[in-house]
């Protein structure tokens, strides 16, 4: 009874958002579609400190398939030395369901990891590199230079075996080892990375330190460079900015966002790192601003709490946290 009297308020919220749409004029220039790439059981997970159970990453990525989210990064194909959450990459890739029509890309730092991902089964990876020389050693072990050499190899290899790729660049609003990065820098490295191959570009701001003037600035540059329906935005929400920049990017015609359920998220290699946007955060507003996700809100609120449960967490969420008191 309960149970119910709940999920009926949560629809009423979320029709709430929907109604409150209507009554906006300047929706125009908002994208009438949003893909939502969720990043949860890869970046949501691979900080976390006691290794989550391989069933629980199961469950949690086909909960998040169930919601309907058509994106959803599933591994990572890393060192173990490295990130050690994400040793069980294979078993997991191996073992979520693969619904038709959702895509589950890996994350694949250098040739290695892209063979052993492709023999596992993944029908796409992403290749992550950053706007910040520090960064990315500290992170990938190497240049700037060298992670594009590294990238290329992955690409050309990608491209003979029909296998889409993603580009991640870090550190867009500011780097934790190097501060401040110019947007001319980012834009720099965004063009390199389309140009060999990668279909999207995803715009990090990996310490979540960046406000929606910084975003303008820095994707006024990139747009020069990389066409908008080519880009994507993950915010991390350190400063509780993410929200406010995404929005910002909608505004200026970016159609692809990340984000992690309840919030969660993280790099290991990026100190002051926290959460992600959180997805239930993310399409809350998109319902609200009428922008179509195709993601079934109660089946995401199901999953934010499975892995909030599993791993005795509270939600970073704000919406699910006022669902809750509903
Ligand atoms: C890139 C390396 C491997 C270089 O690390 P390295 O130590 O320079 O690598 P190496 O080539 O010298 O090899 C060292 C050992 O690692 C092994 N190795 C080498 N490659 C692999 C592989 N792919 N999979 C499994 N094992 C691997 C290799 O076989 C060898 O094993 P050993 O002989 O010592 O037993 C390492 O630095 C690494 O794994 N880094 C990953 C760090 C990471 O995952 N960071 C988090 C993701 S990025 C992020 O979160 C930001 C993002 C994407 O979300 C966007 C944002 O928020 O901005």
């Amino acid at each position: 009874m309960m149970a119910t009297m709940r999920g009926s308020m949560r629809q009423r919220l979320v029709g709430l958002a929907a109604v409150r749409a209507a009554s906006t004029s300047s929706l125009s220039t908002f994208p009438k579609r949003v893909k939502i790439v969720e990043v949860g059981p890869r970046d949501g997970l691979q900080n976390e400190k006691n290794i989550v159970p391989t069933p629980v990453k199961i469950r949690m990525i086909d909960m998040l398939s169930e919601a309907g989210l058509p994106v959803i990064e599933a591994t990572s194909f890393v060192s173990p030395k490295w990130v050690p959450q994400m040793a069980d990459h294979i078993e997991v890739l191996k073992g979520i369901q693969k619904f038709p029509g959702i895509n589950y890309p890996v994350l694949t730092p250098n040739f290695k990891g892209y063979q052993a991902a492709v023999a596992a089964g993944a029908k796409e990876v992403s290749i992550f590199g950053a706007a910040s020389e520090l960064f990315t050693k500290k992170n990938i072990n190497c240049s700037i230079d060298e992670s594009l050499q590294r990238f290329d190899q992955i690409l050309k290899a990608a491209q003979a075996a029909g296998i889409p790729v993603r580009g991640y660049v870090s550190c867009v609003l500011g780097c934790p080892y190097e501060g401040k990065i110019s947007p001319a820098k980012v834009a720099e490295v965004s063009k390199k990375m389309y140009s060999m191959g990668c279909y999207e570009i995803s715009l990090g701001d990996t310490i979540g330190v960046g406000t929606p003037g910084i975003m303008k600035d820095m994707l006024s540059a990139v747009m020069q460079e990389v066409p908008v329906a080519a880009l994507a935005v993950h915010c991390h929400d350190t400063y509780g900015q993410a929200l406010a920049n995404t929005l910002m990017a909608l505004q200026m015609g970016v159609s692809v966002v990340d984000s992690s359920v309840a919030g969660l998220g993280g790099c290991p290699y990026a100190q002051g790192a926290s959460g992600n946007l959180a997805t239930e955060d993310l399409v809350y507003m998109l319902e609200g601003l009428g922008i179509h996700t195709g993601v079934n809100f109660q089946k995401l609120l199901e999953a934010g709490n499975f892995i909030c449960q599993a791993l005795n967490r509270k939600t970073s969420s704000k919406v699910a946290q006022a669902t809750c008191k509903l």
